[in-house]
């Protein structure tokens, strides 16, 4: 009899939940077939979407991204969601173009903006800077009649979601174009004179790279990250700050300069959290703050330009780098500004990350592939010998001058690319046409990704997709395959400076 009165008792409550729960599901599907209703193929998502898999750390995107292509194999663009928010994936070569290079204003800017300022270090970083946008409304959709209550409703509804969509693209773009202004600032910062001098810091660094391992007990096997990234911490910090660093002392630990950049990509339990929020939610990054990198760091990056810049004030020391630079925009009457040293911090990180990082992880995966391939090592070190002097310094034009290495190089990032899927925005509405299949009208908001690894993989393009083959750069190979299938540095006017501050042909 109680039990009956129990049940009685909690009859509402359960109704309740299970019709929120099922008005919730409802909402959740309706939204995952936004890309069914403007008749694109799209997957079957989970209820929390495709990339769920990602967000638990169990693939990365790029392989999940992977599987979703190789599914749909001949269309040239997949609708995806995350969670509820729909991503077009664009696989056809021409639209990639199209999106990278062409049609650049339409996609101007990457999909995560961070606004300058509102992270200490990020906001600094053109990659996560808004670029120029028209300003003009966007009419989505062709208007529609005037149709039912219910279609009325539904257009409410969708005209409520643009303007949210709108809201958050403008409250991320200063409206002015400050990814133009930070490319120049990196273009000028990197100058022929100041390459050649960061050229020769590298070779200097390569010389104590290859005193650490000749100086190893014999027998001794080195962990291959580990040399590369002790490597580019030690080049990274001659280069921008002019230190000598230590981290590629035989018998000493890493570093400092080794630590600090091992800390900004492995960050503690609360920046996880911020890092989570901000791929997945970026509304709610907002309220928490962006702020990824710990402030640990910034208080090094702060300490270590204060005291470089009075070190040399006070010696009269000059030396064309990041420290040089800093040195005119904070020293006022002999004395350090302290409300400029937080953004040089920020904008000190960056450039750290960028060369410590990137190219750290690159040397690895070189090292790894020669390693696993001796055939292929054998082809890279009978040209080094042909084409370097022993005892001779190493110069800029021999070391462009390597063409099996460059190659080595590009297959080796073909196989694993720094980024797996390239993440843009629609910045404004435009219809993607393929060559002979179907068009898609993208609105303002729109994620769209480009899948790196797939088109890296693709057998249509590569004659060995799966293998270490560095011929597939050679000019025979090379010829007649369309630009925008090898994405190593990206592509279009957001494309990596990279190796062209370096005066390489990216
Ligand atoms: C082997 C080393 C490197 C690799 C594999 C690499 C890769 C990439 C990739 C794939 C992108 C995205 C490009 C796109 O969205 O089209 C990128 C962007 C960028 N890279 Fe690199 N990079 C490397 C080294 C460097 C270096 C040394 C610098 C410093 C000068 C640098 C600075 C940047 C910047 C500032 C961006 C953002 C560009 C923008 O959005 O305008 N990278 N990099």
């Amino acid at each position: 009899m109680r039990l009956v009165n129990n049940t009685m008792v909690l009859l509402p409550w359960i109704s309740v939940v299970a019709a929120v729960t099922a008005a919730l599901v409802a909402y959740v599907k309706w939204a995952q077939s936004y890309w069914w209703r403007r008749g694109v193929v799209q997957t079957r998502p989970r209820l929390l979407g495709d990339l769920w898999d990602q967000l638990m750390r169990r693939r990365t995107a790029g392989d999940v991204i992977q599987s979703i292509c190789r599914k749909h194999a001949k269309e040239p663009f997949v609708g995806i969601y995350n969670i509820t928010t729909p991503i077009l994936v664009v696989k056809e070569p021409e639209l990639i173009n199209e999106v990278l290079v062409k049609n650049f204003k339409s996609f101007a800017n990457n999909e995560t903006v961070i606004p300058e300022g509102a992270d200490r270090a990020f906001g600094y970083n053109p990659f996560f800077a808004a670029s120029h946008r028209t300003g003009k409304k966007m009419n989505f959709l062709p208007r529609t009649r005037r149709g039912t209550r219910r279609r009325r409703r539904r257009r409410r509804r969708r005209r409520r979601r643009r303007r949210r969509r709108r809201r958050e693209i403008r409250s991320a773009d200063p409206g002015e174009d400050r990814w133009k202004e930070l490319r120049l600032r990196l273009s000028r910062a990197f100058n022929p004179s100041r390459v050649k001098i960061a050229f020769s810091d590298m070779a200097t660094s390569a010389d104590c790279l290859a005193h650490l391992i000749a100086g190893s007990e014999p027998g001794t096997s080195h962990n291959g990250l580990l040399l590369a990234k002790r490597y580019t911490a030690h080049v990274s910090a001659r280069v921008l700050f002019g230190i000598e660093s230590h981290s590629l002392e035989i018998g000493s630990q890493p570093g400092v300069f080794y630590e600090m950049g091992h800390k900004i990509f492995n960050c503690d339990f609360l920046q996880n959290i911020r890092l989570m929020v901000f791929i997945y939610y970026r509304p709610l990054s907002k309220l928490i703050g962006y702020n990824i990198v710990s402030e640990s760091i910034v208080d090094f990056f702060r300490k270590l330009i204060r005291d470089s810049v009075e070190y040399r004030h006070r010696e009269g020391v000059t030396r064309e780098d990041f420290v040089e630079h800093a040195a005119k925009t904070i020293m006022v009457d002999g004395k350090v500004a302290e409300d400029q040293l937080s953004k040089l911090a920020g904008q000190a990180i960056n450039s750290y990350v960028e060369t410590f990082e990137t190219s750290g992880i690159t040397l690895a995966s070189v090292l790894l592939m020669l390693a696993t391939n001796p055939a292929q090592q054998e082809r890279v070190r009978a040209e080094l010998k042909e084409k370097l002097k022993p005892g001779e310094p190493l110069e800029h034009d021999a070391v462009v001058g390597l063409p099996f290495l460059e190659q080595v190089v590009n297959e080796t990032m073909r196989l694993f690319p720094f980024s797996d899927t390239m993440r843009r925005m629609c910045t404004k509405a435009t219809t993607l046409r393929s060559a002979e299949g179907p068009s898609v009208l993208v609105e303002e908001g729109t994620a769209v990704y480009i899948p790196v690894e797939t088109v890296h993989r693709d057998p249509a393009y590569y004659s060995h997709p799966e293998d270490f083959w560095p011929d597939h750069f050679s000019p025979e190979e090379s010829e007649g395959r369309p630009k925008s299938v090898y994405l190593g540095f990206g592509d279009g006017p957001r494309q990596c400076p990279g190796p062209s501050v370096l005066g390489l042909d990216p």
